[in-house]
C-alpha cells in the first residue's frame, strides 16, 4: 500500500488525482496506522496493570521464603547477600513486563519492516541482519558485564544501607548526636559509596568498549544497506517508489533496532536480577527443608533432653556451646546463668528448636527436633528475646502477636497483668488500641522498661507448654521485677520453663541452676546447693551481694 501511494505521488500526473485513484491503499494505510496505536496503547495499559502485581506477588515469595528459612541461615553472610539480590530482583520484576511488552512491539515493527524489505529486494534482508547482530552482541555482553560488577557489590551495597538507616533512623538518633558520631558515619558512608562507584565505573568503562565494538560493525552493516539501496536504483534494478519504500523500512527497522536493543539488554539485566531472586528461592528453601516431619505432641513435650550438644555459629572459629547434657522436664523451673558469651541464649535457642545443634540432639519425648515439624515445635514455644520488638502495631497485638486467643481482650489483660504491664495500658490514652507506633501519626512511645513488660505479656499470652526468658526483667524497676519472678512459679506450673538472669538472687526460684563457662556446664544444683560448693556461681553472687 505504501509502494502504491508513493507512486501515486510520485507519477508527475497530479498528487490529489493520483491519491484519488489509490483510495483503498490510503485507506489501508491510515487503518493499519490507527489499529498500530491501539495495540501499542492496548499493550502498554496490560503491562501497566500487571507489573504493579508480578512486583507484589516476587516480593512475596521472597519474604515467605526468608521466613520460611532456618533461624540459623541469617548468620550466614551469604545468605543475607542472596536475600539482598532476592529483594533488588523482585523489585525489577515489574521492569520485565514493561521490557518485554517494549521488546516485543519493537521486534514486531522490526519483523514487519524486514519483511518488507524480503519482499522488495532479498539481497537486503541479510545486510539489515548484519547491522543488527553485533549490536544486540555488544549490549548484551555490556549488560552482563554491569550485573557481575552489581553481584560483586552487593555486600558493599548493603553495608552502605545499613549505615545510612543506622545514621538516620530514629532509634539511633540519641546515639548518633551525643556520641557526635556523624561525622564518623558519614565518612565511613563515603568510603563505601566510593568502592561502589570505582567498580562501577570500570564495569561501566568495559560495557561501553565492548558496546562500541558491537555499534561500529553494526554501523558498517547499516551503511552497506543503504549502498546497496542506492546501487539497486542507480542500476534500474528498482524503481524509484519501490526504494522510496524500502528506504521507509530501513529506516523503520533501523529505529526498531535501537529500542530492540535497548529494550533487549534491559530486558536481560532484569532477566540477571530475576536469576538473583530465583537463586534465593533454591538457597531458601535449602535452609528450609533441614527437618523431618514427626509430629510433636499438641499439648506440648513432658520432657526435653539435651545429648552432647554442641552448637558452632556459621563461620565463627570456635563452639558457643560444647558437649551440653540436660534434662528438662514439664513443670520444672530452670535459671540459666554465666557470664557474657557463656552461651545462655545459644542454649535457649537450642533447647526450643530455634537453632539445630551443629552435632548431638535436642529431644521432645524422645523426638530429635532435627527431625520434627519445625512448625509444631514452635508453636509450642513462648519465648521473652533478649532484643524484643517494638512492633509498630497497637498495645493489643503487640502482645497477642496477631495470634488473639479465645478468651479476647481477657486474655489479654490476664497476661498484661502477669507481666506488670497492666498499669502501662491504663496509662495509654486509647488503652489496648493505642498505635505504639510513634514514627507515624498518633503512635505513642513507651519506656524502656514499659516494653519489656509488653514483651513479658507477649509470652505469657501465649500459654504454650515451654516458656523460655531470655533476661526477661533486665530494664525493669525492682517492683515490676520482684513482682515477675513472684508470679513466675504460679506461671511456670505445668510447663517447662527456663529463665536467663545476671541477677544471681533471682535464680533462688529456680528448681535448678545451670551454671555455663565457655559453652560448657561448669555447676548445677539448687541455689543451696551451690551456695554449699562454693564454686562459679558461689564467687559471682558473693561479688554481687558485695557491690550491693
Ligand atoms: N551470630 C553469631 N555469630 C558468631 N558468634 C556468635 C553469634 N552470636 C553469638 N556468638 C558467640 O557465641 C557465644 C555465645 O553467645 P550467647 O549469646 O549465647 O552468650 P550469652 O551467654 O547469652 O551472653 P550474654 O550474657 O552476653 O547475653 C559468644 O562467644 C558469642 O560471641
Amino acid at each position: 500500500a505504501t509502494t502504491r501511494v508513493l507512486a501515486a505521488v510520485f507519477t508527475g500526473h497530479g498528487i490529489a488525482a493520483g491519491l484519488r485513484a489509490n483510495l483503498t491503499a490510503l485507506i489501508v494505510l491510515a487503518a493499519a496506522a490507527c489499529g498500530r496505536y491501539l495495540f501499542d496503547a492496548g499493550a502498554r495499559a496490560a503491562a501497566a496493570r500487571l507489573a504493579p502485581k508480578a512486583v507484589r506477588e516476587a516480593d512475596l515469595k521472597v519474604i515467605t521464603a526468608a521466613t520460611a528459612a532456618e533461624l540459623v541461615a541469617y548468620e550466614d553472610p551469604d545468605f543475607e547477600d542472596a536475600h539482598a539480590a532476592a529483594s533488588d530482583g523482585a523489585e525489577k520484576a515489574g521492569d520485565l513486563i514493561l521490557d518485554a511488552q517494549l521488546l516485543t512491539s519493537a521486534a514486531a515493527q522490526m519483523a514487519a519492516a524486514a519483511t518488507v524489505v524480503t519482499v522488495l529486494h532479498p539481497v537486503l534482508l541479510p545486510l539489515l541482519v548484519f547491522s543488527i547482530v553485533p549490536c544486540a552482541w555488544g549490549a548484551v555482553r555490556g549488560a552482563r558485564i554491569e550485573h557481575a560488577a552489581h553481584h560483586r557489590n552487593l555486600g558493599d551495597s548493603r553495608l552502605r544501607s545499613v549505615f545510612r538507616s543506622y545514621t538516620t533512623e530514629r532509634s539511633t538518633a540519641d546515639e548518633v548526636r551525643a556520641g557526635t558520631m556523624a561525622d564518623f558515619l558519614i565518612r565511613q558512608y563515603r568510603i563505601v559509596s566510593g568502592r561502589l562507584e570505582a567498580e562501577q565505573l570500570k564495569a561501566t568503562h568495559q560495557a561501553l568498549v565492548i558496546q562500541g565494538v558491537g555499534d561500529a560493525l553494526a554501523a558498517v552493516g547499516t551503511a552497506a544497506t543503504w549502498a546497496a539501496l542506492a546501487a539497486l536504483v542507480a542500476t534500474g534494478r528498482m524503481e524509484l517508489a519501490v526504494a522510496s519504500t524500502a528506504a521507509l523500512a530501513v529506516r523503520t527497522s533501523g529505529a526498531a533496532l535501537t529500542t530492540t536493543v535497548r529494550a533487549g539488554a534491559r530486558l536481560f539485566r532484569t532477566s540477571l536480577s530475576l536469576d538473583d531472586w530465583a537463586r534465593f528461592l533454591t538457597v531458601a528453601k535449602a535452609w528450609t527443608t533441614r527437618r523431618g516431619t514427626a509430629a510433636i505432641a499438641k499439648d506440648g513435650p513432658q520432657v526435653i533432653t539435651a545429648e552432647g550438644v554442641c552448637f558452632t555459629y556459621p563461620g565463627a572459629s570456635a563452639p558457643a556451646l560444647d558437649g551440653i547434657d540436660l534434662k528438662l522436664k514439664r513443670g520444672e523451673v530452670i535459671a540459666l546463668v554465666g557470664e557474657n558469651g557463656a552461651g545462655k541464649s545459644t542454649l535457649a535457642r537450642v533447647l526450643t528448636g530455634l537453632f539445630l545443634p551443629t552435632s548431638g540432639s535436642v529431644r521432645w519425648d524422645g523426638i530429635d527436633l532435627a527431625d520434627a515439624d519445625p512448625a509444631g515445635v514452635l508453636a509450642q514455644v513462648a519465648l521473652v528475646p533478649q532484643d524484643y520488638t517494638r512492633w509498630p502495631l497497637a498495645a493489643r497485638e503487640n502482645i497477642t502477636l496477631g495470634r488473639p486467643r479465645p478468651e479476647g481482650d481477657t486474655a489479654v489483660h490476664a497476661a498484661a497483668e502477669a507481666a506488670g504491664a497492666d498499669s502501662v495500658i491504663a496509662a495509654l490514652p486509647q488503652g489496648l488500641d493505642t498505635s505504639l507506633a510513634r514514627s507515624w501519626w498518633g503512635g505513642h512511645d513507651l519506656s524502656g522498661g514499659q516494653w519489656q513488660r509488653i514483651a513479658v505479656a507477649r509470652a505469657f499470652h501465649r500459654n504454650a507448654p515451654v516458656l523460655v526468658m531470655d533476661e526477661p526483667t533486665a530494664a525493669l524497676d525492682a517492683r515490676a521485677e520482684h513482682r515477675i519472678y513472684n508470679r513466675l512459679k504460679t506461671l511456670a506450673t505445668g510447663r517447662a520453663t527456663v529463665f536467663i538472669t545476671h541477677r544471681l538472687a533471682n535464680a533462688r526460684l529456680a528448681d535448678r541452676i545451670i551454671v555455663l563457662s565457655q559453652g560448657r556446664i561448669s555447676e548445677v544444683g539448687t541455689y543451696d546447693e551451690l551456695i554449699k560448693q562454693a564454686g562459679d556461681f558461689f564467687e559471682m553472687l558473693k561479688l554481687q551481694e558485695d557491690r550491693e
